[in-house]
């Protein structure tokens, strides 16, 4: 901690720079980069706002004058905006844009009394301000502070006049309020209550604090500035508030960090050297991590997920919640005028630019013990539910002689209504307008109960509040007294038909919302998975578009070349299909030759056979041919052994006809199976080519797009 406290300029003034004021005839001349603009006070900034970034202008140095002369890298357009009039010309708008006619007093008001306003509400605060070395940030914090023992001075800063502010605020609530009181203790005596909490009891208090701490500050001289800060400063105090409404104790606390950076610095500009140079680069190391905080908290807030390097240095660690967190942050880069420093200013402000890009998220700190804000609530609850139940009886028996009467019961399945059965115009009997009236009459009881118990509820839990009752004797007798009331209601939903057939149509419609929405679900997966399957087809498309365009797409492929490891495996998967398709092809090529030579040796077979049929014709036919011509009698041995022989020649030529038909019949069945074969072939086949048909489609698709 040591090294985040620095000493005060009271430390510095010894040593203070002139700084040039311009009279009102070179306000005149230099008109355009000298014009002056009111800084607005605006109350309703921070109701809408987590971050303020306020520019700050210092008047130019004797030092800048003699270097530079008058010549500006700024020019102010108006109270928001201003342009580095560098190259390229740069604009930037900010919250506010102090120029160096501002006084200490009238940023206070702008930036500084808003935040001690913030922190009396809860919201932890911060306001630190950031440049280049000698660039004004110290004047800015606390300028002037002449000892800490007067009022402060026309050019005190920020610090005194906050704390002022602050205590001048707590005296008035004392005043005004009745919450603090005076009470006797045997051992204490007399003392203000709460009060004893408060460490600092003033402003003095508070400076005197800061003049402590301020003496471990290190402040040197630098080609940049004569006193420069060579540590930052970070004051922090917590400002706690307590007070009583309605007998529960309300208590809000806040961090309030107010922060001097030190300056970033050249080593060229300021001639750090030894000592000076190596708290020049702790100085900068810190500032470098602050920027890199801020860049990573504005990628944030532009939806990017980062992790934030707070802990890098001791600054950020102790202004983290200050930045992105739970904080109202008030950010004055201060920057100097003079070209002397155009690098500077500009970088400074690219930095408050970014800075405005900071999203925090401030709440209202306050600590309700869980119990009594539970209560809190509870009691007003009940409060608005005994006059709802309240009109409800009082509506009741103003109802009683109307026709239909709506009861609501709070806790009950549903709210329904019940037919008086007066001037009703279906005819009742007499016995279920009496059950009815019965039925109503102990409604109407139960109801003047259950506002009984509330009202005797609320009672008690104002006597805990107080702490007049212990909270467990309270619970007790909140226990049994919930248990009363849910007999009462029990019997109630028991003895009313209606209300038991509302409550079973509210468990059937509860259970079919159940379904539709355990419906909706897995439909919803399907449609996802469905998708995801969508998603898979293409990216593989895409690759096989790839694998089989690569030649032709050299300078594609390049981009499709990022495609992982799990891509390749789905290439290599598209390469195996497509071989597969290719053995198929010549599968089928094969199996289309087979079946031509098997057709050509059926034909060969068939024509074979009718050859063998045209001779055993022609044999038959000469065997037949002297029965016909030549009697019985006239026929020789020799021609009977021939006639034997051609039998047998034709028993022999009808077993090989048998066999070849019997060939033929297989040949035919081979053939048949063959054609299956080779339809299915073909029809897989054609499946393959308009899937590459698609792919082609999808791939040139893709193309396209690419
Ligand atoms: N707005 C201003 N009006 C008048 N004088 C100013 C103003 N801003 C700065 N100065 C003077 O400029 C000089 C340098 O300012 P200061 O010491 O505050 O700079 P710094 O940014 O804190 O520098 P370092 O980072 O080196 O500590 C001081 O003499 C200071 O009084």
């Amino acid at each position: 901690m040591e090294s985040m406290l620095k000493s005060p300029s009271l430390f510095k003034s010894g040593s203070r720079e002139i700084l040039f004021h311009p009279t009102a005839d070179q306000k005149e001349t230099r008109a355009p980069s000298m014009q002056s603009f009111e800084l607005q006070e605006d109350p309703s900034f921070w109701k809408e706002h987590n971050v303020q970034v306020v520019i700050r202008v210092r008047p130019l140095s004797s030092s800048e004058i003699s270097v530079q002369g008058h010549n500006r890298c700024i020019r102010q357009d108006s109270g928001q905006t201003i342009t580095w009039s560098g190259h390229p010309e740069s604009r930037f708008t900010f919250d506010h844009v102090a120029d160096e006619n501002v006084s200490q007093e009238k940023l206070f008001k702008v930036a500084g009394v808003p935040m001690v306003e913030n922190c009396v509400g809860g919201y932890n605060s911060c306001m630190f301000a950031y440049g280049q070395t000698g660039s004004g940030k110290t004047h800015t914090m606390l300028g002037d502070i002449e000892g800490g023992t007067r009022r402060h001075s026309e050019n005190c800063g920020m610090t005194p006049r906050v704390f002022e502010h602050l205590f001048s605020r707590i005296q008035k609530a004392n005043t005004t309020s009745n919450n603090l009181q005076i009470r006797e203790d045997a051992k204490k005596g007399v003392y203000v209550e709460n009060l004893k909490e408060v460490e600092v009891s003033c402003s003095r208090d508070v400076i005197q604090l800061l003049l402590q701490g301020a003496t471990n500050r290190k402040v040197a001289t630098t080609n940049m500035n004569l006193a420069s800060s060579r540590s930052h400063s970070v004051f922090t105090c917590v400002i706690e508030s307590k007070w009583e409404c309605q007998g529960v104790m309300h208590h809000r606390f806040a961090r309030l960090n107010l922060v001097d950076l030190a300056g970033s610095e050249r080593q060229k500009s300021s001639g750090a050297e030894g000592e000076r140079l190596k708290e020049a680069t702790n100085i900068n190391k810190s500032l470098s991590t602050l920027g890199l905080v801020i860049m990573n908290l504005v990628n944030i807030s532009n939806g990017k997920s980062m992790h934030v390097p707070y802990r890098d240095s001791k600054l950020t660690f102790l202004l983290q919640d200050s930045l992105g967190g739970n904080s109202k942050t008030t950010i004055i880069a201060n920057i100097s005028p003079s070209s002397c420093c155009a690098q500077e200013t500009l970088s400074t402000l690219k930095f408050a630019q970014r800075a405005k890009f900071i999203r925090n998220n401030a709440i209202v700190n306050e600590d309700a013990s869980g119990d009594v804000i539970t209560m809190r609530l509870q009691i007003q609850q009940l409060k608005k539910e005994v006059s709802r139940l309240q009109s409800l009886v009082n509506g009741a028996y103003l109802n009683k002689e109307s026709d239909n009467c709506s009861v609501s019961f709070p806790g009950s399945p549903g709210s329904f209504k019940w037919d008086t059965g007066m001037g009703s115009l279906s005819p009742l009997t007499s016995d279920k307008k009496f059950s009815q009236a019965k039925q109503r009459e102990e409604e109407i009881q139960g109801l003047k109960m259950r506002l009984r118990l509330r009202e005797s509820g609320i009672k008690r839990m104002e006597a805990v509040a107080s702490g007049k009752m212990s909270a467990e004797s309270h619970l007790l007798q909140e226990r049994n007294e919930l248990l009363r009331e849910i007999a009462v209601l029990r019997s109630q939903v028991d003895r009313n038909q209606e209300v038991t057939r509302f409550a079973m149509e509210n468990l059937q419609m509860k259970e079919e919302i159940r379904m539709l929405k355990s419906f909706y679900e897995e439909g919803e997966r399907e449609i996802m998975s469905e998708q995801i399957q969508l998603l898979e087809n293409k990216l593989l498309d895409a690759l096989d578009w790839k694998l089989m365009y690569e030649k032709d797409l050299k300078k594609d492929s390049l981009e499709l070349g990022r495609l992982d490891e799990d891509n390749l495996l789905i290439s290599s998967q598209a390469i195996q299909n497509q071989r597969e398709v290719e053995v198929l092809r010549k599968n089928l090529n094969n199996c289309l030759e087979v079946k031509e030579k098997l057709e050509r040796r059926v034909d060969e077979l068939v024509n074979e056979l009718e050859e063998e049929r045209k001779s055993v014709n022609a044999l038959k036919e000469a065997s037949q041919f002297p029965q016909i011509d030549c009697p019985a009698t006239s026929r020789t041995d020799d021609s009977i052994s021939a006639a034997v022989d051609d039998q047998m020649e034709l028993k022999t030529m009808v077993e090989a006809i048998a066999a070849a038909s019997e060939r033929e019949a297989e040949a035919h069945e081979i053939a048949i199976i063959l054609a299956k074969e080779n339809d299915e072939l073909r029809s897989k086949d054609l499946e393959l080519s308009h899937q590459l048909q698609d792919m082609n489609e999808e791939i040139e698709n893709l193309r396209g797009l690419l």
